[in-house]
């Protein structure tokens, strides 16, 4: 496997918090990649630095050969690398499918005064993208909630919404923080099949999850950040017998 995402000594640190010191690793084409570690380990820093909401202070972030580091998160969601969020950011009063649209605009051409002047271009890139956004809703699984207020959604569809709005920019790299955060038993294997079924289509993912059995059994490979550093890196059986992670987990006992 090639590799996608490039990361080398990324360090983000918020005055005397060290939230992430010299973070290196390397994320391939078509794998779930999965970022763990205790609360305050740096996961959500080190998504935040990736993706442009935070700049890193040092280091260097690559995806195949274009540099993303301190670039701005609309620069970094075109270059191919979209995100979800841990606190799940939609527009509440817009409908599912209205949410998906806004997602699927880093792809589409026209300009404002096309838009403003209805061009027979701009009216077929409105009808493509509707339609491009309800099979996205379907592939999610929430396609007969198009016209819901992303508002009035239950909490595990409004994650999958994030997940479609996310893929509507047609990513390389798709960053899903904390995706199974309230969910329940069912919501959580249609989430571990939507995230399988991605894969199989070539979508490589980066994953932070708190589910540690969710998390080992769908990861190729997995990346294990402590206070900010990152202490192991490697498939899931090499990670769960590794001496610092069980260590920083639970005091000594083997990571499910
Ligand atoms: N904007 C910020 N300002 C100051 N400190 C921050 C900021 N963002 C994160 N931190 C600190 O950086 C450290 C890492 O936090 P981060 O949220 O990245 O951890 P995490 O591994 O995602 O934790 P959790 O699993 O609880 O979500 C913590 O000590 C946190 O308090």
């Amino acid at each position: 496997m090639s590799d996608l995402l490039r990361v080398a000594n990324v360090s983000k640190h918020f005055g005397g918090i060290k939230a992430l010191t010299d973070v290196s690793f390397t994320v391939r084409k078509g794998e779930i990649f999965g970022v763990i570690g205790p609360n305050g380990a740096g996961k959500t820093t080190l998504f935040n630095a990736l993706t442009g909401l935070y700049q890193p202070d040092t280091g260097a972030i690559d995806l195949v050969g274009t540099s993303l580091y301190r670039r701005k998160p609309h620069e970094i969601l075109k270059a191919g690398f979209a995100r979800t969020f841990q606190n799940i950011r939609l527009f509440h009063n817009m409908t599912a499918l209205e949410n998906v649209m806004v997602g699927r605009h880093t792809r589409t051409t026209s300009g404002v005064l096309a838009a403003l002047l209805h061009t027979a271009h701009n009216r077929k890139e409105e009808r493509d993208c509707m339609a491009y956004a309800q099979q996205l809703l379907t592939r999610v699984g929430i396609g007969k909630h198009t016209h819901t207020l992303a508002k009035n959604l239950s909490y595990g569809d409004q994650r999958r919404l994030e997940i479609a709005r996310a893929l509507a920019s047609e990513p390389k790299l798709l960053a899903l923080d904390e995706p199974a955060a309230g969910m329940n038993p069912n919501e959580k294997n249609a989430l571990r099949d939507l995230m399988v079924s991605l894969r199989e289509e070539g979508l490589t993912l980066m994953l932070i999850e708190h589910d540690v059995k969710l998390v080992m059994g769908i990861c190729d490979r997995l990346v294990v950040l402590d206070y900010g550093q990152k202490i192991a890196e490697g498939t899931p059986d090499v990670v769960r017998h590794d001496p610092k992670v069980i260590a920083a987990y639970l005091g000594g006992e083997v990571v499910v």
